[in-house]
């Protein structure tokens, strides 16, 4: 029977996944049983062995520098509010997740790109299509090298999960094609008279799974106590999380773990990967991951238009649009936070 463990871990696993380089099935297989296991205990864990280039992470780091060190009216050049498939610069205040407080970070989306007349585009999905690239030498190159790097290690660790969850290695690939996947460069801003201000609040990722570089400590994460715990920063790791479509997949063995960044003590940059399946995508619990005797936990969802649904009733352009009906929620729209340990968890909020 497949069920997940929600324990009250009190620090992460870190997975050496080397081994997903191999040729060696049974390399493969190894690093695959401890992502799993991981996966279906905690839901959230250091990736240390991976081949994303140290000079790649750095010249993404550093572009990122000097695009939020402009002025906000260049940066605004590129506001997320003139893309139609939701693109560009997240300005603080524009993105406010459940519980409506303020966070105290800006943001750059950036995503496959995909041109205005591939057919997904000119169907009028929602969420992709081209980039919004800023007018500095080298960004669109240096950030796209990164993106396809960073991706390559998700495509290893899909194969991953794969294993780990007793398929081929190549189940989920024909959901991963034209994903809209999305590079988040986040920029927390240090404030010593900001008091309590967070980082970003409480959620869940809304995709399969997310890989996150962060640059300085910050991040929380929910244990099935409820209780919060820090995630310090491990040289060279990248931090891995479950979303809320593998808990779909899954039936809930893996755990789309609540988490969050408190209010930070350094100036602090961090990158998530949002490794999203395509829009079209039924997600729904795969029939022989449901135990003997157990039933579905979940309804399907399309993935496109969870992560479209949760994204419009958190950024504020988009409830613009949808206030002046530009654009429509998807009829099973879920509610912010209705995944996560943090929604079971509510008398948590706020400590
Ligand atoms: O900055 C971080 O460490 C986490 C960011 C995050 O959770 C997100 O963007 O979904
Ligand atoms: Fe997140």
């Amino acid at each position: 029977m497949m069920s997940s463990t929600r324990t009250a871990f009190t620090e992460l696993p870190v997975i050496d996944v080397s081994g997903l380089y191999s040729d060696q099935s049974t390399d493969r297989r190894a690093v695959a049983e401890a992502l799993g296991r991981a996966a279906r205990e905690v839901g959230f864990f250091y990736v240390t062995g991976h081949k994303v280039e140290m000079d790649l992470r750095k010249d993404l780091l550093e572009q990122t520098k000097r695009f939020f060190e402009q002025p906000v009216e260049r940066k605004m050049d590129v506001y997320i509010g003139k893309s139609i498939n939701h693109r560009g610069y997240v300005p603080e205040g524009e993105e406010v997740m459940v519980g409506g407080k303020h966070d105290r970070k800006e943001a750059l989306d950036i995503g496959l790109e995909l041109a205005s007349n591939d057919p997904l585009v000119t169907a009028g999905t929602p969420m992709v299509g081209p980039n919004q690239w800023p007018d500095l030498p080298g960004f669109r190159t240096d950030v796209t090298a990164y993106y396809e790097a960073v991706f390559d290690l998700g495509r290893r660790l899909l194969h991953g999960f794969a294993l780990a969850l007793g398929k081929d290695e190549t189940f989920f690939d024909d959901f991963v094609t034209k994903p809209p996947s999305q590079l988040r460069l986040l920029h927390y801003p240090y404030d010593a008279d900001a008091e309590d201000a967070q980082g970003i609040g409480a959620h869940t990722d809304y995709e399969c799974f997310t890989l996150l570089l962060p640059t300085a400590p910050g991040l929380q994460v929910m244990n099935g106590d409820g209780e919060w715990i820090d995630v310090p920063l491990l040289a060279d790791a990248y931090v891995v999380n479950i979303g809320d479509m593998m808990e779909i997949w899954t039936n809930g063995a893996f755990i789309a773990t609540s988490h969050r960044v408190r209010k930070v003590k350094e100036e602090r940059y961090s990158f998530p990967l949002f490794f999203a399946c395509d829009y079209h995508t039924t997600v729904a619990p795969i029939p022989d991951l449901i135990g003997d005797g157990q039933t579905a936990n979940y309804d399907p969802v399309r993935a496109g238009d969870h992560l479209f649904s949760q994204t419009v009733q958190s950024f504020a352009y988009l409830r613009d649009r949808l206030a002046r009906g530009e654009v429509t929620l998807p009829e099973d729209a879920k509610a912010l936070s209705s995944f996560g340990q943090y929604a079971r968890h509510l008398e948590a909020q706020d400590e």
